[in-house]
């Protein structure tokens, strides 16, 4: 049994209408560390999926009726519950998606984060006035909540992904069904209860679990009383979604998959390039879209990068995330493990070699031995697709120009790192780099401050900063005609 400050964290029912429901059937949430059972959810089908839709429709008017400041109150005392509940929603989050309790409870302040900065933003919703193209002519512009939001997000940042869209969300008026993914549904509830205890109204934020995903996913992007689409996921599914939202035209938010090159030239400091490559590929088991997935170094520092690089990969602490000082927790489940195998067996047959881990790693289940590959080329699956698991590929390189061609050899276009020093260099590549995001002699980048978001095949529209209001809001243009 989980270890709760507070056990009525630990909400299995489904929150819709302001109403805690079990719906008629449940579906298991199992700890991937262990195996064991956690908690069984409530399933919600289609039918309570559209009552979800329907609350959502009916509480958008007075949600939306409110003043900015007074939704910021109520996201600031939300804010203020997830902090203060830290401890509790990261052990949940640990429990039922396996990052080690220290990243889960980054994840859960990251999370609140959004909240607070959309608290903010609520009351600083402007419009504009144009100078009239007529004498009798005045023109304003005002900015008004897109309606109902439709949520789907992924199990590696099971609070994040949600808080980083319902925070604006709720901040300009909408009102948000949130379907969480089925393997960390447990993380979504514990933010709405906290929601409710902050004065969230009845029917303004509700969680739909549920175990099929395909069907829900379905019924929230034809229903036409949902105005907005926001997924965070695989491009695969984004596509899916896109298709399904062409014939009620939905609005789309889409943050989807990513294969980050991270590029050390000659110039950089190769210590500090080690260490922003253990966060850039690390965090999270590697279970993250703006992780590296290739590593590009630079010829006359290949050695030593890869050698220091091996060294303290080879030194991480595997195990439960619940355990103090655990540094690599498990894999999401087999496919997920069975993914990262194939990827090193395909690099290993067109001659990659393994300088340390390489396989699952001894505790069993879902565990995998950090690794670090040596000897990368672009014709190998790692070049190619996300691995998304703790599998850091080195590839050697000569010159900028090469590397930054391969470096942009991708559909993807998410986030891209490089250590280097030369300012001239730094600005170069940064602007040649055919991504959202550019990390320079860092490995971490994520932060409500700044937009979050992709090109490519790597997603639509961005999340967080003052651009993140932007996607749930519409323009509307006033004219006022015979002023004279
Ligand atoms: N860009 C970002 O901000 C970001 C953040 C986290 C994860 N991701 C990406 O997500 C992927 C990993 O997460 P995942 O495995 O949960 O992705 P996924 O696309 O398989 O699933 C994401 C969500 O979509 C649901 N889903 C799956 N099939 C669906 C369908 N047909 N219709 C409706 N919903 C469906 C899942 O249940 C889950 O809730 C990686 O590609 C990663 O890069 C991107
Ligand atoms: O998986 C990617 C998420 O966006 C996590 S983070 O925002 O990079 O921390």
């Amino acid at each position: 049994m989980l270890e709760l400050n507070d056990t009525s964290l630990l909400e299995t029912r489904a929150y819709v209408g302001g109403e805690w429901t079990m719906g008629k059937e449940t579906f298991p949430v199992h700890n991937p560390s262990t195996g064991e059972l956690i908690a069984n959810v409530a399933d919600l089908g289609v039918a309570e999926t559209k009552h979800a839709i329907d609350s959502a429709y009916l509480a958008k008017k007075d949600w939306a009726l409110q003043t900015g400041k007074e939704r910021s109150a109520v996201l600031r005392r939300w804010f203020e519950l997830l902090v203060k509940n830290a401890d509790d929603l990261a052990r949940i989050l640990t429990a039922e998606m396996g990052k080690p309790l220290s990243e889960a409870r980054g994840e859960i302040l990251y999370g609140a984060s959004f909240i607070e900065w959309f608290a903010e933003e609520a009351k600083r919703i402007y419009g504009d006035v144009i100078p009239g193209h007529q004498r009798d002519k005045r023109i304003v512009v005002i900015k008004q909540p897109i309606g109902v939001v439709g949520s789907i997000t992924p199990w590696n940042f099971p609070n994040a992904m949600i808080a980083r869209k319902v925070g604006p969300a709720l901040a300009v008026g909408c009102t948000f069904v949130a379907r969480p993914a089925e393997f960390t549904p447990l993380s979504a509830l514990a933010m709405a209860v906290l929601a409710e205890r902050a004065g969230v109204p009845a029917g303004v934020f509700n969680v739909v679990p549920s175990s099929d995903a395909a069907r829900i996913g379905k019924e929230i992007c034809a229903n036409p009383k949902v105005s907005k689409i926001t997924f965070t996921g695989s491009t695969r599914v984004g596509q899916i979604l896109m298709e399904q939202c062409a014939p009620t035209i939905k609005k789309m938010s889409l943050e989807l998959g990513g294969n980050a090159p991270f590029i050390v030239f000659d110039d950089a400091d190769v210590v500090a390039a080690v260490e922003g490559a253990v966060i850039a590929k690390f965090r999270n088991a590697g279970q993250t879209c703006v992780c590296a997935n290739r590593i590009y170094v630079q010829s006359a520092v290949y050695d030593e990068f890869s050698q220091k690089l091996a060294a303290r990969v080879a030194g991480f602490a595997v195990g439960d995330g619940l355990t103090e000082g655990i540094v690599i927790g498990p894999m999401i489940n087999e496919a997920a493990l069975s993914k990262t195998e194939a990827h090193i067996a395909d690099a290993a047959a067109k001659g990659a070699s393994i300088v340390t881990g390489g396989k699952r790693h001894e505790l069993g289940g879902n565990f995998f031995a950090p690794t670090v590959l040596a000897g990368m080329t672009s014709e190998m699956l790692v070049a190619n697709e996300e691995t998304f698991g703790p599998v850091a590929p080195l590839f050697r390189f000569e010159t900028e120009d090469e590397v930054v061609e391969l470096a942009n050899e991708s559909e993807f276009g998410l986030a891209g790192y490089f250590f280097a020093n030369d300012i001239r260099r730094i600005w170069r590549v940064a602007e040649q780099l055919e991504v959202g995001m550019v990390g320079i002699n860092t490995g971490l980048i994520s932060t409500e401050v700044a937009p979050f978001g992709g090109v490519k095949q790597s997603g639509l529209g961005r999340e967080g900063s003052k651009y993140g209001t932007e996607d749930y809001l519409e323009i509307k243009y006033i004219c006022f005609g015979g002023v004279q």
